[in-house]
């Protein structure tokens, strides 16, 4: 299991979004752009809702990590910042 902290996935998503889309996946995402990018949002979102009420909580956690993931890169699709969000917690 890859351990990683938010922060650390962030910055390596900032390097990944102007690489090769043949090879991160991310890259793909910011090239295929915000609307894209958006409905893989509220499909991962589904997904935890769905993990949260009918599978264990190993499965939810892992839909929660790839909502996460995906809120990420929409982040840096449209260059906000974590310091960005934070502001509003
Ligand atoms: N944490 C993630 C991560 N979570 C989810 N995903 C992507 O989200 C997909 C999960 O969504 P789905 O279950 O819908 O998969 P899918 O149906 O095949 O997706 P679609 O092709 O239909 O959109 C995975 O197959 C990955 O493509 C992620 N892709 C990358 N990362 C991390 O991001 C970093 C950069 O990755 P690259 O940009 O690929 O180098 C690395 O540390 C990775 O571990």
């Amino acid at each position: 299991m890859s351990k990683k902290t938010f922060e650390e996935l962030f910055g390596e998503l900032q390097q990944k979004a102007t690489g090769d889309p043949a090879a991160s996946r991310t890259a793909e995402l910011v090239g295929l752009g915000v609307h894209a990018i958006g409905k893989k949002v509220v499909e991962e979102a589904a997904e935890v809702w769905m993990a949260a009420e009918y599978e264990g909580a190993d499965r939810t956690a892992e839909e929660i990590s790839q909502l996460l993931y995906h809120l990420q890169v929409m982040m840096v699709a449209r260059g906000i910042s974590l310091d960005d969000v934070y502001a509003h917690l």
